[in-house]
């Protein structure tokens, strides 16, 4: 099967099965028996217009004499395939974009409409692929980001113009990534010496943008010497501050990487207790444990918006509750596709997630609440309201540390700060 043929199999998956694109992408190639470099060019491609399947759709109804909603789904990917890599591959000769489109459409069983693919691709390149924008500007800005219109408006109402642009810019380009050190394995200095050129240091002691292909390829990987997390999680990890020896909870802790972040934090002492809802996804933190060498963590399934009891009297309590996601576009697009109302249930459920996870605080201990989003009302909408509803609890300082955004008690970190993800973070203290 080719590269093109698999991603459009992998987009048709995506929409049936609204799956995530990266697992369901990483299980495709591991069973597939392309080369390296078509992995890449499906990867490529199937990432490609899951990010911009709006601005990709804009041109298809500009073109395309049937309404899309009425198109074979196939097709229909086959054709935004070729539209992507009309407009942004480069490195792919406009005539082979058609033809592959085309040869496609025959392959996938629906030769019947290869002659519209070929009339839809040759219509755009006869304009010089020039994407046609609608009228109203704030219309034309959603085609552009490929953001639905509806999210455009709460961050324009939320961050102002400027912002929100760089936001939305910032999710179409490939993310920075990072790693950090894992101290039960190595120093700082060991991971630098072994990784040398391969790794940058940051402002944050123990993080380091990492610059290498397949990471899994790295025998300090193997070793448990690092692990990959973005720079907010691990702001966040960190400023909850808990100390050697001391009782943390961590509610909604699957895949497990703040919670190895914390306990790593803690020197093998103390305990983290990890919680997650799916059973299965607990196996998944234990994994990590594993791999990195923690002792000093206990994963169970658990519903973080259920008290019990056993844990009372904890140190630290973080609550990193689901969330849209809308922080962490660039490596999840398809959160585009979420519906509002799917997302308007949310802020409910984090605001019990939280008020439970208060009930754990011992007087003196840290609560602490985070999302992968920028989403006001999952944010500061969440925080205000517990504070409101429990004077037990004082906003404390996020991170004073690291100065900026993180010295307030609610802290909205954006990609340009940093270069990690969209994320936010507030921290409370129980009064006593
Ligand atoms: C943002 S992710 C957590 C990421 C994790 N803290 C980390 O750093 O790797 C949210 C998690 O909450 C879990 N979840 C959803 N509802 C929950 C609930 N009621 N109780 C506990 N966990 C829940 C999801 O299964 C998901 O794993």
């Amino acid at each position: 099967m080719s590269a093109r043929k698999l991603a459009v199999q992998l987009l048709n998956r995506t929409e049936q099965e609204q799956s995530y694109s990266n697992l369901l992408l990483d299980s495709a190639l591991s069973q597939s028996q392309l080369d390296e470099r078509d992995k890449r060019l499906c990867a490529s491609l199937y990432y490609g217009v899951i990010e911009r399947r709006i601005t990709l759709d804009a041109v298809l109804s500009h073109y395309s004499k049937q309404p899309l909603r009425k198109l074979d789904s196939t097709v229909w990917n086959i054709l935004r395939l070729g539209i992507y890599q009309l407009l942004y591959c480069d490195q792919i000769p406009s005539r082979a974009a058609v033809n592959e489109s085309v040869k496609l459409t025959r392959s996938c069983r629906k030769a019947s409409a290869s002659g519209f693919v070929n009339a839809v691709l040759r219509g755009f390149l006869r304009d010089d692929c020039k994407i046609p924008y609608p009228k109203d500007p704030k219309a034309a800005m959603a085609v552009e980001y490929a953001v639905p219109q509806w999210l455009l408006e709460k961050l324009v109402n939320a961050y102002g113009m400027d912002t929100t642009k760089a936001f939305l810019a910032d999710a179409l380009q490939p993310a920075p990534r990072f790693i950090r050190q894992n101290p039960a394995a190595c120093t700082c200095a060991e991971l630098e010496q072994a990784l040398g050129d391969a790794i940058r240091p940051t402002n944050l002691t123990g993080a380091y943008e990492l610059h290498a292909g397949d990471i899994r390829k790295l025998p300090e990987f193997r070793k448990g010497w690092f692990y990959v997390q973005d720079l907010s999680s691990q702001i966040c990890a960190l400023a909850l501050g808990a100390a050697s020896g001391e009782t943390v909870l961590d509610l909604c802790a699957a895949p497990g990487g703040k919670t190895c972040t914390i306990a790593a934090g803690m020197e093998q002492t103390g305990c983290v207790h990890a919680f997650d809802l799916a059973e299965h996804r607990v196996k998944l933190i234990q994994d990590n444990v594993k791999r990195l060498g923690l002792r000093n963590v206990q994963a169970a399934q658990g519903d973080a918006t259920r008290f019990q009891e056993a844990y009372a009297g904890a140190d630290c309590v973080l609550c990193d509750v689901p969330c849209s996601g809308i922080g962490v576009l660039r490596h999840k697009p398809e959160v585009k596709e979420k519906s509002p109302e799917a997302l308007a249930e949310l802020p409910a459920l984090q605001l019990a997630i939280l008020e439970n996870g208060a009930r754990y605080v011992k007087a003196g201990g840290i609560l602490q609440y985070s999302t992968c989003t920028i989403l006001k009302e999952e944010n500061e909408g969440v925080a205000e309201a517990f504070l409101q509803a429990h004077p037990e609890f004082e906003p404390v300082p996020v991170y004073p540390a690291l100065g900026g955004v993180l010295e307030q008690p609610m802290a909205t970190i954006l990609p340009e700060m940093f270069g990690s993800d969209g994320f936010f973070v507030a921290k409370f203290r129980k009064k006593g």
